[in-house]
């Protein structure tokens, strides 16, 4: 029997990782970050000097990454890159190679991978249309993109960065703009996915509706 997979998709800053972590260790379940791959493939590239529109080497480079996630850093060709991959500047980059279709089909395998006993949390844009297609529970969740800028903005701020509000609202707008317009895989909600709109829910009440969704469909066991 194949592990239970709960996907939960949508734009960047909707709360997607946030509600993951809380999810799977609530359920004891494991967890994929998948945007955290695009991630590191365009970090990668920049350490190997290989442009973001190279598709070719991007694919090779997808192919062998060498990467480890161990309880939770991320180990990358043997540095820890924990924090380094987590600006807006990665996150751009991972948005445009994750536009090439090689490199999607490159990282499938690597994401399917994941999905072991007693289940898998799914974070990412393509989880339930692609990735896992046949998961029991999809959820779709977004938020305004002024808010999204906002909570970055503190989640930012917080960590002690220099950061500028506008600047980062017209930067989920590109990558929004990015991630739902490419061909392959595109952002969207699955046909059967529950779209749930955080823009005025806390994180709490966003895990509570998704908990009761999992006891309707006694996935927990
Ligand atoms: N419902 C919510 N209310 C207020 N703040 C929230 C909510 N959900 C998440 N946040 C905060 O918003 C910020 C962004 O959340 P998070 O990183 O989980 O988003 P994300 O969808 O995973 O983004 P990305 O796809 O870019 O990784 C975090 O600081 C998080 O604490
Ligand atoms: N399943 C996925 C996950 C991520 N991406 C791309 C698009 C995002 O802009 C970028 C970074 O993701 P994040 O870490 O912000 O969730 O990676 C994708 O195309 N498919």
């Amino acid at each position: 029997m194949n592990a239970p997979v709960i996907t939960v998709d949508g734009p960047s800053g909707s709360g997607k990782g946030t509600l993951c972590a809380l999810l799977a260790k609530q359920l004891g379940w494991n967890l994929l970050d998948s945007g955290a791959l695009y991630r590191l493939l365009a970090f990668a590239a920049g350490n190997h000097g290989i442009d973001l529109t190279n598709e070719e080497s991007l694919k090779q480079l997808a192919a062998h990454l060498d990467v480890q996630f161990i309880d939770k850093r991320i180990i990358l060709e043997g540095e820890e890159v924990t924090d380094a991959i987590r600006n807006e500047q990665i996150g751009a980059g991972a948005s445009m190679v994750a536009s090439l279709p090689a490199v999607r089909e490159a990282l499938l395998q690597r994401q399917r991978a994941f999905q072991e006993m007693p289940g898998l949390v799914a974070d990412g844009r393509d989880m339930g249309t692609v990735v896992f297609a046949d998961a029991p529970l999809k959820i779709f969740l977004t938020a305004s993109a002024e808010e999204r800028a906002r909570r970055r903005y503190l989640q930012l701020k917080a960590k002690g960065d220099d950061v500028n509000l506008a600047s980062l609202l017209d930067e989920i707008r590109a990558r929004d703009e990015r991630d739902t317009q490419r061909a392959v895989a595109p952002l969207k909600p699955a046909a059967d996915a529950i779209v749930l709109d955080s823009t005025e829910l806390s994180i709490e009440q966003v895990l509570e509706r998704i908990l009761r969704e999992v006891a309707d469909r006694d996935l927990a066991g």
